[in-house]
């Protein structure tokens, strides 16, 4: 993530892309990687066993843009969906422990099925179990991106899950929406594909008379005031639509054209059909790093800037200094991440700390020729470089 340049950062910040609908769907056709999100009511049946048939039919799809040389990551629900049947419970357990243990059995069921789906087609799949801390944690997250890209180099289909016999309930995903648009990011995707149960987005839940079918989402930013998404009305699905959109918007602004489609219309969508909804990118790519910080990173501390220095990082160009911090607080090591706050308690920024909470002290209100003179060289460095710094 380090040593991409400043000035592709910037003008990846501020430069704008209008695809129309047909640019996005060509976009989603020649992609080189696309990830592709499944849903746990298009692989799975009511009494919670595989649908070996929607399984397979997936698989096919996807196994079509293997052979024409793509790359493709796919992010599958269904362990807890595939795990309740061959247990004997009769519904999607609600408790904690039962849904952990559901998922630990699901999960085997369904990357044996996988495995032979996609052995078919002579692709292998490996698996890629991932909780939440792994995509917040810089080092895991570099691990977590090597093995998929080393993965793919392989020509191997990365098979993704939450890890939820493990996850803890404070902090997890739930749903694999969002999961799936940090994938995305993080193996530097050309497109996301979300697959559900419903064929589109609608302006309002499906079941709700007169709500219609929406094709083209040119700026999903500007548009979600205008429509009303419920959750998940399938007994075996979590986070609904609203899930969905966050996963279309956190890829829009990374640079991502998104569509959003029925399991069964995976081929089409793929190959850039008009099904579905096509969500275009609101922004350039930006930088993994900048993403990482943006969407993933777990802030463990605060640095309150003063107005002077708040005005400066709200400009978008300027580094934090320790000349214009008069607090710092939390428990942090230098390049974790920590939110940049004004002295009213507002959230300007996210970025990486350049030192230890415990060296800040120190260092507060000080500039950069009264630091270099009494603390050493060392400390002569802005507390979060320009480079390590998002604006929200
Ligand atoms: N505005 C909307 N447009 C389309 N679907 C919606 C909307 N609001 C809520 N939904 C519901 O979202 C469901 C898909 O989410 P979910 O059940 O979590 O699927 P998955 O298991 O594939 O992640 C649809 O079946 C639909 O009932
Ligand atoms: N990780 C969980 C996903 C839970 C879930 O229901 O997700 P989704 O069907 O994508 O809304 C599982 O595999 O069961």
């Amino acid at each position: 993530m380090q040593g991409e340049s400043e000035q592709s950062e910037h003008s990846a910040q501020t430069e704008r892309t209008e695809l129309t609908q047909e640019e996005v769907r060509r976009a989603v056709a020649s992609a080189q990687t696309v990830v592709v999100k499944v849903g746990s009511s298009s692989l799975t049946q009511p009494s919670g066993h595989l649908d070996v048939d929607k399984l397979g039919a997936l698989v096919g799809a996807i196994a079509q843009v293997c052979m024409l040389g793509g790359n493709i990551v796919l992010v599958s629900s269904g362990a807890i969906a595939a795990g309740f049947g061959p247990l004997g419970f009769d519904s999607r357990p609600t408790d904690v422990a039962t849904q952990q243990a559901t998922a630990s059995v699901g999960q085997g069921l369904l990357m044996a099925q996988y495995e032979m789906a996609f052995g078919q087609y002579g692709i292998r799949v490996g698996q890629l179990l991932i909780t939440a801390e792994d995509t917040m944690r810089p080092q895991q997250y570099r691990n977590a991106r090597r093995t998929m890209a080393k993965l793919l180099e392989l020509g191997v289909v990365p098979i993704v899950n939450e890890n939820d016999a493990l996850a803890s309930n404070e902090i997890r995903f739930g749903d694999n929406d969002r999961l799936s648009a940090l994938i995305a990011n993080m193996v530097r995707a050309d497109a996301l594909v979300l697959l559900t149960d419903v064929d589109a987005l609608y302006t309002a839940p499906p079941s709700e008379p007169g709500s219609h079918k929406i094709t083209f989402v040119p700026n999903i930013t500007a548009m979600l005031d205008d429509i009303r998404v419920g959750g998940s009305e399938s007994g075996v699905g979590t986070g609904g639509m609203v899930t969905k959109l966050e996963a279309a918007r956190m890829a829009a602004v990374s640079g991502i054209p998104t569509v959003l489609t029925a399991a069964p219309n995976a081929g089409p969508a793929l190959m850039g059909d008009e099904v579905g909804t096509a969500f275009a990118p609101v922004k350039q790519r930006g930088s993994a790093r900048r993403l990482w910080i943006k969407f993933a990173a777990h802030p463990r501390g605060v640095l309150v800037a003063d107005s002077g220095a708040a005005n400066a990082v709200r400009g978008g160009r300027a580094s934090l200094l320790a000349a214009g911090v008069v607090e710092a607080r939390g428990d942090f090591a230098a390049g974790d991440p920590v939110w940049i706050d004004d002295e009213n308690g507002n959230h300007l920024a996210r970025g990486l700390a350049g030192y230890d909470s415990e060296e800040i002290p120190n260092m507060l209100g000080r500039n950069t020729s009264q630091l270099r003179r009494l603390l050493g060289e060392e400390y002569a460095h802005p507390l979060v470089h320009r480079d390590n710094l998002v604006l929200l």
